[in-house]
């Protein structure tokens, strides 16, 4: 704690957590570190603490947060170890369950989370799994944490490959759909930036309107295929490219990755807490 604010570490402030430290720098000290630590030049200006020290960055914080990529988490966990002890750590690194990092760190307390990168815009959808020793005043924080970032859903951890797969690598799969449209209104002679505008605005319109109507995908898309219109022509393209088949197939592959990946981090920890 420094002054009345709760201090957040932030341990590899890459994408994803150069993203968090922005959305909670406002609301908390934040620390974040990475070895190249100029690259968080950037971040500096907007407030936050920047060091290539992850164990001082980890003693100063009162949660920690690891955004390293899957293959570095065990080594940082084991690197802030003391440091960490009796402190909340929450990792956003795919696939690597907590029961694995809890045998690292088995002083702390773990989260595990995923979220994407509409985070930059507070627009992120995290889900969060926890081990079941944080206090009602730590599930709290984690809460405003999370609430700073977008929407928040406390999930099973045994849904956390797949919702990895679905929110975490979703906006690559959203972007590619826009992308697509926005080129077939370029083929169609549409000026560039508004053929952006339509696709984005439209995805979000879709988005709200799912949500907000609690209606079921089909039946929202059966009220736009006017009998005889324009719509159905192109969704019978679509069917014709398979497309539906070809979002299952990638949900699919994204999942057994990280069901690999989990294996492959798992089996080289292993090996080294024995060691
Ligand atoms: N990108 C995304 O959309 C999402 C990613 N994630 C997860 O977030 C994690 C990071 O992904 P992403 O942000 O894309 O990757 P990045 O490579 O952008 O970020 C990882 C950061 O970790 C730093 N780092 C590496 N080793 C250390 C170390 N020993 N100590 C301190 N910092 C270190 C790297 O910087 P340097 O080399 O300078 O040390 C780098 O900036 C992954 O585990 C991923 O699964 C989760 C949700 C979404
Ligand atoms: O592709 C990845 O592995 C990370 C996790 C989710 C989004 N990006």
């Amino acid at each position: 704690m420094s002054g009345n604010k709760t201090t957040v570490t932030i341990i590899g402030a890459g994408i994803i957590g150069g993203a968090i430290a922005e959305a909670l720098t406002p609301h908390f000290n934040v620390i974040a570190t990475r070895r190249k630590v100029h690259k968080l030049n950037g971040l500096e200006e907007k407030g936050v603490k920047v060091s290539q020290d992850n164990r001082d960055a980890a003693r100063k914080g009162d949660v920690i947060i690891l955004s390293v990529k899957p293959s570095q988490v065990i080594s940082v966990l084991k690197e802030i170890k003391e440091e960490a002890k009796g402190k909340v750590i929450i990792s956003f690194a795919a696939a690597i369950p907590t029961e694995l990092m809890k045998k690292v760190v088995s002083g702390s307390k773990i989260v595990r989370a995923m979220t994407n990168t509409a985070v930059k815009v507070r627009k992120g959808y995290t889900l969060y799994t926890h081990s079941d020793d944080l206090n009602d005043e730590e599930l709290s924080l984690l809460c405003t944490i999370f609430s700073k970032l977008g929407e928040k859903q406390r999930v099973d951890e045994a849904h956390m490959d797949v919702l990895t797969a679905m929110s975490g690598s979703g906006p690559a799969y959203i972007f590619t759909v826009v992308e697509a449209m926005i080129y077939g209104a370029l083929r169609e002679g549409l000026p560039r930036a508004l053929a952006l505008q339509a696709a984005a605005h439209t995805a979000i319109g879709a988005s709200c309107l799912l949500l907000e109507s609690g209606k079921h995908p089909a039946e929202l898309r059966d009220m736009v295929l006017t009998p005889g219109g324009v719509t159905i022509d192109g969704i019978y393209e679509l069917e014709e490219s398979r497309i539906r088949t070809a979002f299952m197939k990638a949900i699919s592959a994204a999942s057994s990755r990280a069901r690999v990946l989990s294996e492959e981090v798992r089996r080289k920890a292993e090996g080294e807490i024995e060691e």
